[in-house]
């Protein structure tokens, strides 16, 4: 068993109260980790050095010399490829090759980006004439807003943390992370390797523990902490809005979706039903930009309904690092619970139930885990709660529509607006309908397609702000005009 502590100015600590709490495998609820509670006192002493790295050497840095250390991280998690892997696995129990191929290298990417970004990006300036003719100039520079809170969840733990630590260190502010309960291991590893490429002490902070009365009210609370970037539920962002408002600090939010995946008839069939078997399976259903509904033009609607159930149903259960299997478990029990609840739901509000619905049978030590089948229903009205409600779970209802206009209501009929992936070989189509879907982002014929320069965020209750590219160093840092009379 693994211990985690906190790591605060450059040094692993427990905290002083003692309370500590487990980690358990959603593979088999063992207990893999004994996490250190944060109080109070832990969550003071990292703001405060997060706050006096803000004002020292860290502080005094070039941006050159802060992007050849952001590199310097990018390549120490990459060296540290299989060690990031194995936490990231442990804590999640999702497959080795969503960690190798995808969240584990984002994590160095989004280092490496937002270096890149910081480095290269212009300041705006303006001339103006002035009565005495010889005018004025005005320049735009950017300063670190300071000390950055960073809220995270469980999901895609690693991959989410770095979106937001990269641009805040990039930009010069110093950070302290809330890793969630359920996953706190990689951003523990990272402390390492913070340290080995000569990160300054305090730049770089993180304490664990849960959100209300623990580690993730204490620090969104802290008056020393300048922003607070969130990913996870729309609810707890209303929380954490509130604690925001005292001392009137700013805000960035990335938070829950109820995606609309849309298929028209011309299609690219066998492409658009394996694009829509990810955005709903991927990660055991556990991705904000997933997809939880589903809208399939009538012509092909049976037959896609049967491809993805034959689809759903050839998933292997198993352990990460066993190379047959592609499919994990939920995080845990407790979320188990959540989306089981909404798997009886959909059977009282007279769904049909295509394909799974409950548990699978697992044999061994594995029928301790979270397990949950892959589960398509049809058959809901449009007002049902497993229709509207977020579930995060692997699961969509797949409904038939006749024309553009209907699908478009139906979409845009739902208080999220996160993303969209639209399957049709019209592009003109393709363009018409990105236009009018109420979301952050549109996938057209792909999903989950990546470049980390574009805006990301979501609309309505989705979020609040955008990051990415250029787009993220509006949060994480304060523009200031300059205005010299010449
Ligand atoms: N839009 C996106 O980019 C995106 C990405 C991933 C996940 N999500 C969303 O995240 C959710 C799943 O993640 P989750 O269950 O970890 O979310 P969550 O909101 O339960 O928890 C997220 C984090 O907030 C902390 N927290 C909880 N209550 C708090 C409070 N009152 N004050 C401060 N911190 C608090 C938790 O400890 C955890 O670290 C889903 O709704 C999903 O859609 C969104
Ligand atoms: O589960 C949510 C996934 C979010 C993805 C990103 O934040 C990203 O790709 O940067």
């Amino acid at each position: 068993m693994r211990l985690v502590e906190n790591f605060i100015a450059g040094e692993y600590q427990a905290s002083v109260s003692g309370r500590r709490f487990e980690k358990r495998s959603p593979l088999d609820n063992r207990v893999i980790a004994s996490v250190t509670e944060a109080g109070r006192p832990e969550v003071d002493a990292a703001v405060r050095a997060a706050r006096a790295a803000l004002r020292g050497e860290w502080g005094g840095l070039t941006t050159e010399q802060r992007v050849d250390l952001l590199y310097g991280v990018a390549n120490e998690i990459t060296r540290r490829f299989e060690d990031f892997v194995a936490a990231e696995m442990a804590d999640t129990g999702q497959p080795s090759h969503v960690m190798r191929h995808v969240f584990i290298p984002r994590g160095a990417a989004n280092f490496k980006v937002f270096a890149d970004v910081i480095k290269n990006v212009a300041s705006e300036s303006f001339q103006m004439a002035t009565p005495d003719g010889r005018g004025a100039l005005n320049y735009a520079m950017r300063v670190p807003k300071g000390v950055i809170g960073v809220i995270c969840p469980w999901n895609a733990p690693f991959m989410l943390m770095t979106w937001k630590v990269g641009p805040a260190l990039a930009c010069g502010n110093t950070v302290v992370v809330k890793p969630s309960e359920e996953s706190p291991q990689t951003a523990a590893l990272l402390g390492e390797v913070m340290n080995a490429v000569g990160i300054p002490k305090g730049v770089y902070n993180v304490v664990h523990g849960f959100g209300p009365d623990s580690a993730g009210e204490f620090l969104t609370q802290h008056p020393g902490v300048d922003a607070i970037t969130f990913t996870g539920e729309t609810r707890t962002g209303t929380a954490i809005m509130k604690a925001a408002s005292e001392g009137m600090r700013d805000v960035s939010f990335e938070l829950g979706g109820k995606n609309a995946g849309i298929v028209f008839a011309d299609c690219d069939f066998d492409a658009a039903v394996e694009g829509i078997f990810r955005s709903s399976f991927l990660n055991t259903g556990q991705v904000c930009l997933g997809t939880e509904r589903v809208y399939v033009e009538r012509p092909i609607f049976e037959r896609f309904v049967q491809a993805l159930k034959a689809r759903a149903e050839a998933v292997k259960y198993g352990r990460p690092e066993d190379h047959d299997a592609n499919y994990g478990p939920l995080i845990s029990h407790e979320h188990r619970e959540k989306v089981l609840s909404y798997y009886r739901k959909a059977v009282e509000e007279g769904a049909t139930v295509v394909t799974g619905g409950g548990v699978p049978e697992m044999a061994g030590e594995l029928a301790d885990g979270a397990w949950v089948q892959p589960t398509i229903w049809t058959g809901l009205s449009d007002d049902a709660a497993v229709v509207r409600e977020e579930i995060f779970g692997p699961c969509c209802h797949i409904r038939p529509f006749d024309s553009e206009d209907e699908v478009v209501n139906l979409a845009n009929d739902n208080v999220y607006g996160l993303s969209t992936t639209i399957w049709t070989t019209n592009l003109a189509r393709g363009h018409r309908m990105a236009a009018r879907i109420e979301v952050g982002i549109t996938w057209v014929n792909s999903w989950f397609l990546r470049d980390l320069r574009t805006p990301f965020g979501g609309s309505k209750q989705s979020g609040i702000g955008r990051e990415g590219g250029v787009h993220s160093l509006e949060f994480y840092t304060e523009t200031r005009n300059v205005c010299v009379k010449l």
